[in-house]
């Protein structure tokens, strides 16, 4: 089908070892930033000259009282030229800092740009069957919301950080020439508040912190569950036990909550307290009376470690304040590593043309991750123009045994052929125009009716369109459809399942594809769709078709039946061959008679 064109037209890559092909390790955060650096560096070295620039107006003050202090006249020139520099160094401040916010948020745009569009071509190349395990709100979050999470990783965090470390390293660097012993006294309160850190660090806080976060993801999940499921639930009249878990996921919520505040917040006052204003200024006093009143300091030299003794607090108090948002960032950058590492099913080299349609699976074993052997040696030969149905027990691996034919997967063992040809030694687009399927869960994109149809040849005629119609059973529909063909779907008009499953069938029919997978559906089973199913089933005798078969009348058209049970073939022959031998097939066919008229 059309979207796998896309989807499998992936670049070589190494091979995969199992059914689940994640070959590509996750991409590290500096590949995915790499490109951005000569940018990033400009963001941090603005917000730095702009900084410091900002401390002009500091020294300018300092400056001034010096000279006012002076014996003699005052130097105006001395005090004019403070001001100005003063002045200068506001200016520089608000430029460069306004440069580097400017940037910072362009680059932040860029980043996410490249971010969405390396994540849409990694989904683009990542197998079908990784696809289809994710629900799609998961996907949907990492290239929403994971990406969005990034901002303050790249926007402001960069140039904070930075200068929230160089402004208070040159003040200290001034500071230490006027007076060092003042100095390490200035630097009191930051040595009070960092030692409350190790507080925060303990195995009871780890412990803690790692409950409120399992306890705000259970609140998620459950607010997640009562919301979408509710209509479900109150028409199983639940709706009293479904609120019940979402309350009392609340009410252990606030528990642990409470437990957390009491521990962290003794100590997080303890740190505010040390790093107040009003505590490092009266250290500073403190320490600079003491100074002066024993001669070692001239009065007028306070007057630095009262301005810029404040702004030696910046980068424990920065570090606070970032700490959440940087986590959640990094938090949201190992999802969107994990996408953009999945595996590509490797391509081959040199691609071999299959000779014809035959498909042949010689010893087949496949298992999902490191799970159990779902199929567990399978051989079997599907001959054009022929129609083999794929009976079972629910379980039993069809599903698994349809999906390995457009190589949603590779066999963990053995091999799938086309036309003589191993899966893995085609072409993508070659296997894709000789492969289609229809899948039980359909879905249809919100386009109208014939881009739908046509998702596999874009440039399809309308007669085409019309035929893959009309041999789905679903043309007449269509043309009652307000704008026909036309008609955008979820849009104008909303069709029933049975509806959508026709129209899923045209899609795969538009290709004309010499060979066909169909896991027929019983979730919209109406009698319209039976009947237009089975029709189709006979028009397409020239081709090679697998139907995972859950109808009985599907079952007795078959050239071929395969029963599989727990992953083996437990029978395989002519429908009629296998009733008359009364064997295990005979017994399943009983029993799913017996099921079907009760
Ligand atoms: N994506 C998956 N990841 C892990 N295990 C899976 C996955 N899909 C199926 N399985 C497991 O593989 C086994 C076979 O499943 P499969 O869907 O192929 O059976 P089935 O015969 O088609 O069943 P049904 O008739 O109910 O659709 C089951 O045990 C199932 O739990």
């Amino acid at each position: 089908m059309g979207a796998t064109h896309s989807i499998v037209d992936a670049k070589r890559s190494s091979p995969s070892p199992g059914g689940d092909p994640t070959g590509r390790q996750p991409a590290s955060t500096a590949a995915l930033l790499g490109p951005h650096a000569p940018s990033f560096a400009a963001v941090v070295v603005l917000q730095v000259v702009g900084a410091v620039a900002g401390l002009a107006p500091l020294f300018a003050v300092i400056e001034l009282g010096r000279a006012l202090v002076s014996p003699g006249p005052v130097d105006t020139e001395r005090v004019w030229t403070a001001v100005a520099l003063g002045a200068t160094g506001l200016f520089v401040r608000l430029v460069f800092t306004g440069a580097s916010s400017g940037l910072g948020h362009v680059l932040d745009g860029r980043v996410q740009l490249s971010l969405r569009r390396a994540l849409a071509r990694s989904l683009g190349q990542a197998p079908i069957g990784w696809l289809a395990r994710r629900r799609s709100g998961e996907l949907a979050r990492v290239v929403g919301d994971d990406v969005a999470a990034v901002h303050p990783f790249i926007a402001h965090a960069p140039g904070e950080l930075v200068s929230a470390f160089v402004v208070p390293l040159v003040s200290l660097a001034y500071l230490l020439t006027v007076d060092w012993r003042l100095t390490l006294i200035t630097l009191i309160p930051v040595a009070l508040a960092l030692a409350h850190v190790p507080l925060l660090m303990t195995a009871a806080r780890t412990r803690e912190q790692r409950d409120f976060d399992a306890a705000m993801g259970r609140i998620a999940t459950s607010v997640v569950e009562f919301v979408q499921g509710i209509a479900v639930v109150k028409a199983f009249g639940g709706a009293e036990r479904a609120h019940h878990r979402f309350r009392t996921a609340a009410d252990e919520f606030v528990d642990i909550f409470t437990h957390w505040v009491r521990g962290v917040s003794a100590v997080a006052a303890g740190m505010q307290l040390a790093l107040s204003p009003p505590f490092v200024l009266l250290v500073v006093l403190t320490g600079g009376t003491m100074r002066i009143t024993s001669g070692d300091l001239v009065p007028v030299d306070l007057l630095p470690f009262l301005l810029l003794g404040l702004g030696l607090t910046a980068p424990v108090a920065a570090l606070g304040h970032g700490f959440d948002d940087m986590q959640a960032a990094g938090r949201a950058v190992g999802r969107i590593r994990e996408v953009l590492g999945v595996g590509v099913l490797p391509q081959p080299a040199c691609p071999a043309i299959p000779r014809d349609n035959r498909v042949e699976l010689r010893d087949v074993r496949f298992g999902y991750d490191d799970g159990p052997e779902v199929l567990r040696g399978i051989d079997l030969t599907l001959e054009p123009g022929t129609l083999t149905a794929v009976v079972g027990p629910s379980g039993s691996g069809k599903s698994t045994l349809g999906q390995l034919l457009p190589r949603f997967f590779d066999p963990t063992h053995g091999s799938v052929r086309l036309g003589g040809v191993d899966l893995r030694d085609i072409d993508a687009r070659e296997l894709y125009r000789r492969v289609s399927f229809v899948l039980q869960d359909v879905r249809l994109l919100r386009a109208s009716v014939a881009d739908n149809i046509a998702l596999a040849v874009p440039h399809a005629t309308a007669e085409q369109i019309t035929r893959a119609a009309r041999l789905a059973h679903i043309h007449d529909r269509i043309l009652a459809l307000p704008n026909g063909y036309e008609t955008v779907l979820g849009q104008d008009a909303t069709l029933s399942g049975g509806e959508a499953q026709r129209i899923a069938i045209a899609r795969a029919l538009a290709a004309d594809p010499p060979v066909l997978v169909l896991d027929e559906a019983t979730a919209f089973a109406d009698p319209r769709t039976d009947q237009a199913v089975r029709q189709t089933l006979s028009t397409l005798r020239d081709r090679t078709v697998l139907v995972i078969a859950h109808r009985l009348e599907t079952v007795a058209d078959a050239d071929q039946v395969v029963l599989l049970e727990n992953g083996v073939v437990a029978a395989r022959g002519r429908p009629t061959d296998l009733l008359a031998r009364d064997g295990t097939f005979a017994a399943f066919w009983r029993t799913r008679q017996e099921d079907l008229s009760r």
